[in-house]
């Protein structure tokens, strides 16, 4: 039987990708959606402005939105997926997670609080266990569960096949969709024939994030990588795909024909929105590109290319689909790491 689910910030750019992702999903089934006080009460048909490529599921479109407050959330509900703003986020998903609902959530708050898990499964699915911890601490029924930041999701998991050979340091410049920023986030005066070098917050995220998931976790306590992470993020006019130019320096020797060979080899997990392969390489210079390749693994798998050896460590590209991979698809992958590891 389908687990019965809720979209927390349904109406919203990223909660729309998750109506998209779960109403075909055949383990869970949406049963609830939550907006802000302007949308309670209308029907998700009338206060969504759909702006996703499909239609919008005549089912869903029929539901009621209630406001997000864990008293207007029916009890049978066994996990929340949460797009909310994260100021709004901060201040009520530990509301649900106290009233018992597991949540899933994309949002920024609590990304770097010691007790809850980030997670991209492939990478770290052991890092879930830290919700025993977070139980424990803050004695909730519940659980919160988060997914990193659009462009950290985008080159860590490469970084993950190359750790092995021991990272010293990372830089990374983003180049990155205006999607990104949600529908009204950069008007198009200021993005048409233009880039923007600056993305608030955003490469703090990086920097931190990537520390978080290349940590280890002891079953007691969450150790970050001491990796040093350099960042640097500008916005392009594309509509969907963060693109991203990064070096690294190992302690051992590692030729960008080995690199790409151990991104390629680096597996994927069995979970239902688990891409078959999770990095694609290249051989063509001149790829990947965000028009041409965020689709690849239906927009969850990351594509590599352009490796080789400079001065400053090996050099290579990744790109991921941000609303899919790095946002709503994130979401939803983590939501199945807990249910097959029992939490729902
Ligand atoms: N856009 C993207 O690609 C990405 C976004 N994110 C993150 O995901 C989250 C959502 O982003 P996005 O979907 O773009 O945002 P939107 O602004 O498009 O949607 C926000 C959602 O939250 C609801 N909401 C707003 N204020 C409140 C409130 N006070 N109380 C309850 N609900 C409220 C809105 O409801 P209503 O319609 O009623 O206003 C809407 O459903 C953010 O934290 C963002 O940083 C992360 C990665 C990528
Ligand atoms: N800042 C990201 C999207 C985003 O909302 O990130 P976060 O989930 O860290 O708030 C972008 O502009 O592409």
């Amino acid at each position: 039987m389908a687990v019965r689910v809720g979209v927390l910030g349904a109406t919203g750019a990223v909660g729309q990708r998750l109506i998209q992702l779960l109403d075909p999903h055949p383990s869970f089934e949406i049963a609830a959606l939550t907006a802000s006080e302007d949308s309670a009460g209308k029907t998700y048909r009338q206060a969504a402005k759909w702006r996703v490529d499909s239609p919008i599921p005549d089912d869903v479109a029929e539901l009621t939105v209630s406001a997000t407050d864990p008293d207007e959330v029916p009890e049978d509900i066994d996990l929340l997926f949460s797009s909310l703003p994260s100021s709004v986020g901060a201040a009520v998903e530990p509301d649900f997670c106290e009233a018992g609902y597991v949540v899933s959530s994309n949002s920024s708050n609590a990304r770097m609080a010691d007790d809850v898990p980030l997670v991209v499964p492939e990478v770290n699915a052991d890092h879930l266990d830290l919700l025993e911890v977070q139980r424990d601490e803050r004695g909730w029924d519940g659980a919160l569960v988060k997914n990193p930041n659009c462009s950290t999701i985008t080159f860590v998991p490469t970084l993950a096949a190359l750790a092995e050979y021991g990272l010293e340091s990372v830089h990374v410049a983003t180049l990155q969709a205006v999607s990104g920023a949600g529908y009204d986030g950069v008007s198009s005066m200021e993005i048409i024939d233009n880039a923007i070098p600056h993305i608030g917050s955003e490469e703090d995220k990086l920097e931190t994030e990537s520390r978080k998931l290349l940590g280890d976790f002891d079953g007691a306590e969450l150790t970050h990588n001491d990796v040093e992470v350099s960042a640097s993020c500008n916005r392009i006019p594309t509509i969907d795909g963060h693109l991203e130019n990064v070096w690294v320096e190992t302690e051992e020797d590692l030729s960008p024909t080995k690199a790409a060979e151990e991104m390629e080899a680096y597996p994927s997990l069995d979970l239902r929105s688990s891409p078959d392969q999770l990095v694609h390489v290249f051989d063509a210079p001149d790829r990947p590109q965000p028009r041409m390749d965020r689709t690849i693994g239906d927009g969850m798998a990351i594509a590599a290319g352009g490796l080789q050896e400079t001065p400053f460590g090996l050099q290579y590209n990744c790109l991921a689909h941000n609303t899919i991979r790095g946002a709503a698809g994130a979401s939803v992958l983590n939501g199945e790491l807990l249910l097959e590891n029992g939490y729902l």
